[in-house]
């Protein structure tokens, strides 16, 4: 009776496969792999022309147990995920279009973005070696924090902001990605770190969970969105520090390299920048640090991209050190940079001549039901490539020699 009634029901469900057809593999991250897809109905634009809607389905892993995959229910970070994802709709947030269950899997079926952060400083860094145009880096930062203000009206943190993970459509409209470690909060701020890890790729954590504190607050996001907006200006990390590995016996280990780094560009914080600075659970490690001066209008003038005085002064506020007095994503908006030429805009593109790299996509390997190989799980090498409108040849959008949250202590 039960086994007659499932079948009945699986035969109802609708399948992948029933609505996407598969364009190829993109990359395999923490939690799954992400595929290009496109629909297979297509859509009648307003001139009347057949219109393919492209998407990334991310399916997700299923838990290990042992060394062989078991159904053990959905994670915590695919529910985490979806019911954010479902909730929020925001033209900056990446949006949700379905989610299916397969085999046992689960398939998160979003929008799909041609370009990330990423791709994009590499492209200028590595190709173009020139600077992002200033109209490209304020349109995305506006984008951005319009995105953050959004999640931060909404009560939830995103923990994990870094140039991979903010995406840009062909269309040059900043979209938020990886809602994986996003957290609903809670106010009065309730410490989230409990039975959970300290997160923020290393790069982009902020001083106060470098040195301990078990809060997090929504300045932490913009501490994030402060390194993205100097890494876009330099087209390099601006702290790009080693992350110090957890012991044997688990013990969370202080980041001296990482608060190294960013000591170097702002100076060693003192009271009257952080009044509760002593506060901090390793402030006592602090003695071992030289003072030293803050040198970020040198790194600011040595960027080229910008000479404006109010960039500067927007960039310092949101690397405050003091969490309380940092900058919120709402009053970041209004801030007079934003209002000076070159005015940001919804299309981070408009104007300029670059054809960024498409997202590189391996044709050959778009069967989901394949379980990974060691090869497959290779993003980005080999394989041909699919593109868009915008690009003219593929990129590996791959995050080479740079921390991830899987790192995280
Ligand atoms: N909507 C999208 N459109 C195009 N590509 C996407 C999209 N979402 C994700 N990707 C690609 O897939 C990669 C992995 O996605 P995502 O970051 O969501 O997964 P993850 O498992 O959390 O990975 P990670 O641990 O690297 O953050 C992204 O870096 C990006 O290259």
């Amino acid at each position: 009776m039960l086994a007659e009634f499932r079948t009945k029901r699986e035969t109802e469900r609708v399948r992948v496969e029933d609505k996407y057809q598969v364009i190829g593999f993109i990359s395999s991250g923490t939690y799954g792999r992400v595929y290009k897809a496109k629909a297979k109905k297509t859509v009648k634009s307003a001139d009347g022309e057949e219109k393919e809607l492209v998407y990334a389905i991310k399916k997700f892993k299923p838990d290990k147990e042992g060394d062989t995959h078991t159904y053990t229910g959905i994670s915590q970070s695919a529910c985490r995920e979806i019911s954010l994802c479902r909730e929020l709709q925001h033209q900056n947030i990446i949006s949700l279009q379905e989610v299916l269950l397969e085999d046992n899997s689960i398939h998160m079926v979003f929008e799909y973005a041609e370009h990330d952060f990423l791709q994009i400083i590499h492209h200028h860094s590595q190709q173009e070696r020139k600077p992002i145009p200033e109209f490209t880096i304020k349109s995305f930062l506006w984008q951005l924090l319009n995105g953050v203000a959004y999640l931060h009206a909404n009560w939830v943190l995103h923990r994990d902001l870094k140039p991979a993970n903010i995406l840009v459509t062909a269309d040059g409209v900043v979209k938020i990605g990886d809602l994986g470690l996003a957290r609903i909060y809670e106010r009065p701020l309730q410490p989230l770190f409990n039975g959970d890890k300290v997160v923020v790729t290393i790069w982009y954590r902020a001083p106060e969970l470098l040195l301990g504190s078990r809060h997090y607050t929504k300045a932490i996001d913009i501490w994030a969105v402060g390194c993205i907006f100097a890494e876009l200006l330099t087209l390099r990390p601006i702290f790009k520090g080693e992350e110090a590995k957890m012991d044997n016996k688990k013990n969370v280990p202080f980041q001296k390299n990482q608060l190294n780094k960013i000591f170097d560009v702002l100076g060693k914080p003192t009271k009257e920048q952080w009044a509760t600075i002593e506060q901090q659970p390793e402030y006592p490690n602090l003695a071992s640090f030289r003072s030293s001066p803050n040198r970020l209008r040198e790194f600011y003038n040595n960027s080229c991209s910008s000479n404006s005085d109010a960039g500067f002064a927007l960039l310092s506020a949101m690397l405050e050190y003091d969490p309380v007095k940092r900058i919120t994503a709402e009053d970041a908006l209004l801030h007079p940079y934003f209002s000076e030429e070159p005015k940001p805009s919804m299309d981070s593109f408009e104007g300029q001549h670059y054809q960024y790299p498409l997202r590189a996509v391996k044709s050959e390997d778009n069967d989901m039901k394949v379980p990974p190989t060691a090869n497959s799980a290779v993003q980005g090498q080999g394989g041909t490539t699919h593109g868009g409108t915008r690009g003219k040849h593929g990129h590996s959008g791959k995050d080479e020699g740079r921390p991830s949250k899987r790192g995280r202590v």
